[in-house]
């Protein structure tokens, strides 16, 4: 996929998509990295743009077999999205030839492995502290002090999650907009909203922060497992059912194990025109 480009010309990227949680890739290895605020919000915008749910533009690394940065459609930074990752981690697999490889990202040193023709990833290990997630204040993260008591969970980004009897009867973007922005989270927060049908079969749902609600989002089903774990209500190792198919999660002595597949859309560029209007 690396290829080299003169960015005042055109700037070519990739489509793909977790389960409908839908990627803009830019390839920035060997060279400085492009991706600006204002980058991210014309190309997410899906009228000037093409659209995404997060913008992953990879670098190269000195630590890992890359770097891995996400951008939200408003222009704020994600420190983790497991989706994006394991179609990154798709990519670099292919490229590679390798069962497995290594990503650089905020959360830190994340491993990607072929899974048949799925991808895994370990998203590393839940941060339950209140200061972690992070929160305004010290509060019982298993139970915060909301309406509906969410378990408050860092998977690298914030996390709440709320457990209901019945899915299909939420108001996810109500709901999930005014816990985004409640003062309890001060980087602001994604709503994961999970039904329980079985010790081992979570239907969730997601308003994700800076982009609203998506089809999945991975690191988001890593937190619902660890919250529907401590609280007692299924195993370690669940399937999820979000909108737009189905994860396995298994939350390990090393870390929260996600897999799922992964779907190449198409590959296209932006031609100068569009990046002299950014
Ligand atoms: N789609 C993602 C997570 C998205 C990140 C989020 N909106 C944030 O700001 O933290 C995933 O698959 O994990």
């Amino acid at each position: 996929m690396q290829q080299d480009f003169d960015t005042s010309r055109r700037l070519p990227f990739l489509k793909m998509h977790g389960l409908g949680n839908d990627f803009v890739i830019v390839d920035s290895r060997g060279r400085d990295a492009i991706v600006t605020a204002e980058l991210a919000r014309a190309v997410g915008d899906r009228h000037r743009g093409v659209g995404f749910d997060q913008l992953a533009e990879i670098r190269s690394s000195d630590a890992a077999d890359i770097d891995l940065d996400f951008w939200n459609s408003d222009g704020s930074r994600a420190g983790a999205c497991g989706n994006a990752t394991r179609c990154v981690g798709r990519l670099m697999l292919d490229e590679t030839g390798k069962d497995e490889i290594t990503i650089r990202t905020e959360r830190g040193i994340l491993i990607a492995r072929r899974a048949g023709d799925e991808v895994s990833v370990n998203m590393g290990h839940p941060q339950r502290m209140w200061d972690e997630v992070p929160l305004s204040h010290p509060v019982d993260t298993d139970f915060l002090p909301l309406e509906g008591e969410p378990v408050a969970v860092g998977m690298g980004n914030p996390h709440a999650v709320f457990f209901v009897p019945d899915i299909k009867e939420v108001d996810v973007a109500g709901w999930g907009k005014r816990v985004e922005y409640d003062p309890l989270f001060p980087q602001r927060t994604n709503v994961e909203f999970a039904e329980v049908r079985s010790r081992d079969e979570i239907r969730m749902r997601v308003w994700e922060r800076g982009t609203g609600i998506t089809l999945a989002c991975g690191s988001g089903a890593c937190a619902t497992v660890v919250a529907a774990s401590v609280r007692g209500l299924t195993d370690k190792k669940v399937r999820m059912e979000v909108d737009g198919g189905w994860l396995t999660l298994d939350w390990r002595e090393d870390g929260v194990w996600m897999t799922g597949p992964t779907q190449l859309v198409f590959q296209a560029e932006f031609d100068a025109s569009f990046l002299e209007r950014v």
